[in-house]
């Protein structure tokens, strides 16, 4: 069967777009939902208390409250984004066109967008919607069709004007915070759901953006298209007026649920009338915060659900333990899209590329200074020695750093990006790593190239150029890998920094710089097998200063450097092996943790 569907100024069909259109706005009902955390009936555990509610077909409604009154919480039950099992306990019936369903089996057709507005700062809205309909709409359809899709719904969001500009973010300028919201809201459209839900559209947005914000979600549930629930905090009377319904809560319960134009009755009813000239959603809000539940109750301020229309518990969560997201893209048009936007962001992010080898070059310049001519001094002298064993420390300490510091810093800022697009279903985490790793390897390679090319001939380096270039490529990409694990696990560039020292200074006590290994007290010189820095710089010593480089007359001072740290020369390619294992290991790792993260990310 092929529906006919508008969608803003062209008309496609089902067939084409690929989707099932015949989604059209829903009615989403609910009935006793209760929400609590910890031991069932355990004190203070409840988030949720028997709440009931419904969004009206091509409606707008918000959910609003004092904070902590379990807005997000309400938000996420119905969206199937909280996880019933462990100690959350989810029950009650939620019904979509009266059917009852599972919210956590019905969440792939609820378009959900989050607070935080996490879009790649180096994509343009184009590109975020094109990048969203080409990895959500069904295999098969066109190019043509999404190009159309996404031009007809940047027209629908005003976002033409700005459709080619970035999105921006951190150091990188870009549109409007309100722009950059519509193109949020945009990007969960493209995939036309029935059902829009949003957490705190406004915030962060001025007066003005906020109201425009809220008139274009009025627009698109009124347009027949979606109905649309969201959470709001303080709305003034203007946009307050804006939408067709309103649930009121306070500590999970709820106080008001109806027309907005209903809510100024209902507080009147009991004896807390709005003052004229006042914003009802302003009164609502201080009387609740001012008056205590016993006295709510008392004056029945707190609605009660009518009897006659409690359903009976349609679901208790099925204990999934999380969201199991469902790719509809094929593993290549994943990796395409994925290695498309990376690119994308090497190029565009010119001061992140600008820093990183300008950064490389100036340290690396300084060292080759300070030890100009260390590897052609006589190494037979002590002082000399150690000149040319800290040369190859400082210059393999800030290989190390050099990879691994960037990726640490912009990481936790592409962690939310992956968390919405791999909960959405928008792509699996292979073609994520792979496009990941593809555009690490030439640029840890060009960064190391550039390395060598500027301290090699100035330190006068013995070993081959070849090898050096290679040891630290290696080293560079294992370091990236436990950056990788380190922005996978923490949820802020700050946390990132200030782990950064915790992480890589213990690897250069394990490194032979400071202190020999066979110095180090045997009970922690286990962690010696998790340190890629210790293992690259055994390579570079072997380089530098095994049998093939050392100076004549001092091969015992290199032969004293490499026993003391038990590096032998015949086992260069087990030390290779682990700096591949640590680069593999901390990936796997670091996947699993964002994997886990994004199942509980709600
Ligand atoms: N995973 C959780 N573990 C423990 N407590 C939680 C959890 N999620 C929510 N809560 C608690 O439930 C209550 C409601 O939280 P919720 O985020 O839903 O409120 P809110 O109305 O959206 O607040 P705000 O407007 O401040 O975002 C809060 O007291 C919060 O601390």
């Amino acid at each position: 069967m092929t529906v006919q569907v508008e969608m803003g100024n062209a008309s496609v069909t089902a067939e084409e777009v690929g989707e099932p259109l015949q989604q059209r706005a829903k009615t989403l009902s609910w009935s006793q939902i209760s929400f609590s955390i910890g031991k069932a009936g355990g004190a203070g555990s409840s988030i949720l208390t028997s709440c009931h509610g419904s969004a009206e077909n091509s409606t707008l409604t918000c959910i609003m409250g004092p904070s902590g009154a379990g807005k997000s919480s309400l938000l996420n039950v119905l969206a199937g984004r909280v996880a019933h099992g462990g100690d959350k306990t989810i029950t009650g019936s939620i019904t979509v066109d009266g059917q009852p369903i599972d919210p956590f089996v019905y969440r792939k057709q609820i378009a959900y967008v989050m607070q935080d507005d996490a879009i790649s700062p180096t994509s343009t809205p184009r590109e975020a919607l094109t990048f969203s309909a080409s990895l959500r709409l069904a295999r098969g359809t066109s190019k043509q069709k999404i190009k159309q899709i996404v031009d007809d719904m940047l027209d629908e969001l005003g976002l033409t004007g700005c459709a080619d500009r970035m999105v921006g973010g951190g150091l990188i300028k870009g549109i409007s915070g309100g722009e950059r919201k519509r193109t949020s809201v945009g990007v969960e459209l493209v995939t036309d759901p029935s059902l829009v839900f949003l957490d705190e559209p406004t915030s962060g947005l001025d007066a003005y953006s906020a109201h425009q914000c809220v008139s274009l979600l009025k627009k698109l549930s009124s347009s027949g298209k979606c109905t649309v629930l969201c959470t709001i905090h303080q709305p003034s009377s203007e946009v307050f007026l804006q939408f067709d319904s309103a649930i009121l809560l306070k500590s999970g319960r709820v106080v008001y649920g109806g027309p907005v134009l209903g809510m100024q009755k209902h507080f009147n009813s009991c004896g807390y009338p709005v003052p004229d000239l006042t914003n009802p959603a302003d009164h609502a809000m201080f009387t609740v915060q001012i008056i205590d539940d016993t006295e709510m109750d008392k004056v029945g301020l707190f609605q009660i659900e009518d009897a006659s229309k409690v359903r009976s518990t349609s679901f208790e969560g099925d204990d999934s333990g999380g969201i199991v997201p469902v790719v509809t893209a094929t593993f290549m048009t994943q990796l395409a899209w994925l290695m498309r936007r990376e690119m994308n962001g090497l190029v565009r992010d010119k001061a992140a590329l600008i820093g990183r080898f300008g950064i490389t070059i100036f340290l690396n310049l300084l060292f080759g200074l300070i030890f100009r001519n260390a590897g052609n001094r006589d190494d037979s002298q002590e002082g000399f020695f150690y000149d040319h064993f800290g040369a190859l420390t400082m210059v393999t300490i800030s290989s190390m750093f050099g990879a691994a510091q960037p990726t640490l810093l912009a990481f936790p800022e592409q962690r939310p990006i992956f968390l919405r697009e791999y909960s959405t279903g928008t792509y699996s985490i292979m073609p994520y790593f792979i496009s990941k790793v593809c555009f690490e390897f030439p640029l840890a390679f060009a960064q190391s190239l550039v390395q060598w090319l500027v301290v090699y001939w100035l330190i006068s380096f013995r070993g081959s150029f070849m090898l050096l270039l290679l040891a630290s490529f290696a080293l560079g990409l294992a370091s990236a890998s436990i950056a990788v694990l380190m922005g996978c696990a923490v949820a802020d560039v700050k946390t990132a920094s200030e782990l950064l020292p915790v992480v890589f200074v213990p690897q250069m006590l394990f490194a032979g710089f400071f202190v020999s290994t066979d110095q180090i007290p045997s009970y922690l010189r286990w962690a010696q097998y998790l340190c890629s820095l210790k293992y690259a710089m055994n390579v570079l010593s072997i380089i530098e200063f095994g049998n093939g480089a050392c100076q004549e007359g001092a091969e015992n001072a290199c032969k004293a450097l490499l026993d003391s740290n038990e590096i032998e020369e015949d086992k260069w390619w087990v030390y290779v092996l682990v700096l591949a294992a640590l680069f593999f290991g901390f990936r796997i790792i670091g996947a699993r943790v964002l994997t886990i993260k994004a199942t509980t990310v709600f």
